[in-house]
């Protein structure tokens, strides 16, 4: 440790910190918004780095010095600003970094007019750097809206270091600057700054990474199990889903329902409004299924213009009033987003029996929905011999 070169050390990070700036945007490709956010964190930051290095190339205190390094701090404490929004989105909440880019200003601006005072700027520009790094803590410390992986754990436990370490160089610059008079110096909290703020920065850009790559896993999923164009489950994804609330049906001896939807007279709307109108049709049916659902209800896109709902804890009657509620829903609106009428036609089955399977009751309420449209459509139905009542509403 004490033949440890701080300039060195630091020069070692700056060049190993322009690399990734170069090599994260090339190597990752197209990314989304976090990802993007993540790399302009590095890469100011590396800029941040660079004119630091630079500015102590000049006579101390020099306009050139004050110039580079007022920068320079600006650079570092807004990369961090854009490292806080890419965890925020790596997170599942919305982009807000307020309090870290609050205190960048701060930081730059204090810095740039104290700069003068040797004491002053290294307590204020190490402590605010701290602070913001607390900030950015303290919102990965909340729970995550979306799972996320150990990364967030590395990363606390990165900045938390790189947190202590500031906290430390702002206390020896502001308070016993005759002991700590220089930042490239051969002082014990330099060289740890220096060693720490190398390993730290190599472990944050491997979170950073993770980050990504559980981003990549929840969209690659996302897309696996739902429908592209309404964002409903598809078939798949609701018949795992489906396994799993019969299984706890027949547990906990509740009633389950399945109910099968079939848009009516797709092929015209779709000869009369064109594909697009069909698309639009679809959408909007599936939006009636996520405004009339419970929490707990499953609906998926089953194929074509047919939607299946898994009704839990739901009797006959519930399930009736569902169907309802649905056809009150498309009166009101579709005309309004569509300029047509839609109206459907359905198929109940309950689950009757231990045995019972989603198959078994997927062939019933297939079963039930024929007889819906022979019988005119717009109406639902259950199978006769089961349970002898049917909705009719709505366009016979
Ligand atoms: N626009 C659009 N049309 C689709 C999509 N998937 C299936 N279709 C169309 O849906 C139509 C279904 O037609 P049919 O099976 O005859 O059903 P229908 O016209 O609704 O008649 P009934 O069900 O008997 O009332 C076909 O023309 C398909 O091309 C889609 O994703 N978008």
């Amino acid at each position: 440790m004490a033949t440890t070169d701080v300039s060195t050390l630091f020069f070692g990070m700056t060049i190993n910190l322009s690399i990734m700036a170069v090599a994260l945007p090339y190597f990752m490709g197209r990314v989304n918004l976090a990802a993007r956010y993540a790399q302009a964190g590095i890469a100011l930051q590396t800029v941040g780095w660079i004119l630091l290095l630079w500015s102590s190339t000049f006579e101390r205190g020099a306009w050139a010095d004050h110039t580079l390094s007022a920068i320079s701090m600006g650079c570092v404490s807004g990369g961090m600003v854009f490292n806080a929004m890419a965890f925020q989105l790596w997170y599942g909440r919305k982009a807000i970094a307020h309090v870290p880019a609050a205190i960048a200003v701060l930081m730059t601006v204090g810095y740039t007019i104290g700069f003068s005072s040797y004491s002053f700027r290294v307590g204020w520009s190490n402590g605010l750097l701290a602070l913001q790094i607390a900030a950015i803590i303290f919102s990965l410390c909340r729970a995550p809206k979306v799972p996320v992986g150990r990364w967030r754990w590395l990363l606390i436990i990165c900045l938390t270091v790189q947190m202590l370490v500031l906290v430390c160089r702002a206390v020896l610059g502001a308070f016993y600057t005759a002991e700590f008079p220089n930042f490239f110096g051969p002082y014990m909290v330099n060289r740890v700054f220096a060693l720490s703020s190398n390993s730290m920065m190599m472990m944050s850009v491997v979170a950073i990474l993770l980050a990504h790559r559980d981003e990549a896993a929840r969209e690659l999923e996302r897309l696996a199990t739902l429908d592209g164009l309404t964002g409903a489950l598809n078939r798949r994804a609701w018949l795992l889903k489906a396994d799993i609330d019969l299984a706890n049906s027949l547990r906990y001896q509740q009633p389950l329902g399945v109910l099968m939807l079939d848009l009516d007279y797709f092929k015209q709307i779709n000869d009369m409004h064109g594909h697009a109108g069909g698309d639009s049709a679809l959408q909007v049916f599936a939006n009636c299924l996520r405004a009339v659902g419970r929490a707990g209800d499953q609906f998926c896109r089953y194929g074509g213009e047919e939607f299946c709902v898994l009704l839990n804890r739901a009797d006959f009657a519930s399930i009736m009033a569902y169907d309802e509620r649905m056809r009150q829903w498309l009166a009101q609106h579709a005309m309004k987003e569509l300029g047509f009428e839609l109206s459907y036609s359905g198929g109940i089955a309950m689950r009757m029996h231990n045995s019972d399977t989603i198959e078994d009751m997927l062939q019933r309420a297939d079963v039930a929905l024929y007889q819906a449209k022979s019988a005119g459509r717009g109406r639902t139905l259950a199978v006769p011999d089961l349970v002898c009542a049917s909705i009719q509403t709505g366009r016979a």
